[in-house]
């Protein structure tokens, strides 16, 4: 069976983070592990508290899954501090770990702040080992520090991360004024996801879910593309499933295609 780690902070409601990616890498049939930067007592409505993980013991759950249980393809999303960035890019180095896909998440949607200090330098070293790196407009903009106002923008500044950060970067569109299309550029060429905006306020972990499933994809040895095409998929059925749980910005349905 193949095997994807997922390294993020844990999201106790179960819609974000650690939780979304078990769930996604479980629904592709995958087996998953997790390395947990941060506990954050959040829910549908916001996140009210974060509680770090000494980087040492963040290198201790490392150390322990791969050298034990190879994965074929790893996850990163919440990293709250550059210690535990550091151990984690060394980590990949010296295992030579390359499919790996990076969710830069800066915030939660509801605001608080989820990862260091969100500036394009705080990432450089966990960038130099991805495979993929994945953020959304406004993380795009910031990572650049240029604003990305329509699509030609969004086409310049995921070449101009890739030139900058030596890998491939997918910018997501579901922060744009409309539609959902996410555009992929590999380094040699750039292709559009397009995506239509689903009329559900229930979008809670869709960034994680989108990463985590590519990851499944590149894990199962699907090209960096045909990996990107079939976790926009998986993502928006479990967006259009219509699950409706909690008070405010709700999960996503990860058992859709078990009810099929
Ligand atoms: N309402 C929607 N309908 C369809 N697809 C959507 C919708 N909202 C977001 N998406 C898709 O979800 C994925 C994540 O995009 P988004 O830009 O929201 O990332 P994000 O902000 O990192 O996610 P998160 O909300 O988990 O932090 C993309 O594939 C995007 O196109
Ligand atoms: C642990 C964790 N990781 C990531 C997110 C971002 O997800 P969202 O932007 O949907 O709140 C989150 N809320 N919590």
């Amino acid at each position: 069976m193949k095997t994807v780690l997922t390294i993020a902070g844990s999201d106790c409601s179960g819609g974000a983070g650690i939780q979304a990616d078990l769930k996604t890498i479980a629904a592709h049939g995958l087996y998953g592990m997790s390395v947990i930067t941060a506990l954050t007592a959040q829910n549908t409505l916001g996140v009210s508290d974060v509680m770090p993980v000494p980087a040492a013991f963040l290198k201790e759950q490392l150390d322990s899954v791969i050298s034990d249980i190879r994965p074929d393809a790893v996850k990163i999303g919440m990293i709250p501090d550059k210690e535990q960035l550091l151990v984690i890019a060394a980590a990949l180095k010296e295992q030579k770990i390359t499919q790996v896909v990076v969710d830069p998440v800066m915030a939660a949607t509801s605001g608080r702040k989820l990862s260091g200090d969100a500036s394009g330098d705080f990432f450089l070293e966990l960038f130099a080992e991805a495979a993929l790196i994945t953020p959304n407009i406004p993380e795009a903009a910031r990572l650049l520090g240029e604003e990305i106002r329509d699509k030609k923008e969004v086409e310049q500044a995921a070449a101009s991360l890739a030139k900058k950060y030596h890998t491939a970067v997918l910018i997501k569109g579901g922060h744009a004024d409309t539609g959902a299309d996410d555009y992929l550029f590999t380094g040699k060429e750039g292709v559009w996801f397009p995506g239509t905006r689903l009329d559900n306020t229930n979008t809670h972990g869709t960034g994680c879910t989108l990463s985590s499933a590519i990851a499944c994809g590149l894990a199962e040895g699907f090209l960096l593309k045909e990996a990107v095409r079939r976790a926009k998929e998986y993502l928006t059925g479990a967006i259009a499933a219509g699950l409706d749980l909690g008070h405010g910005n709700g999960p996503l349905d990860h058992m859709y295609r078990l009810r099929k």
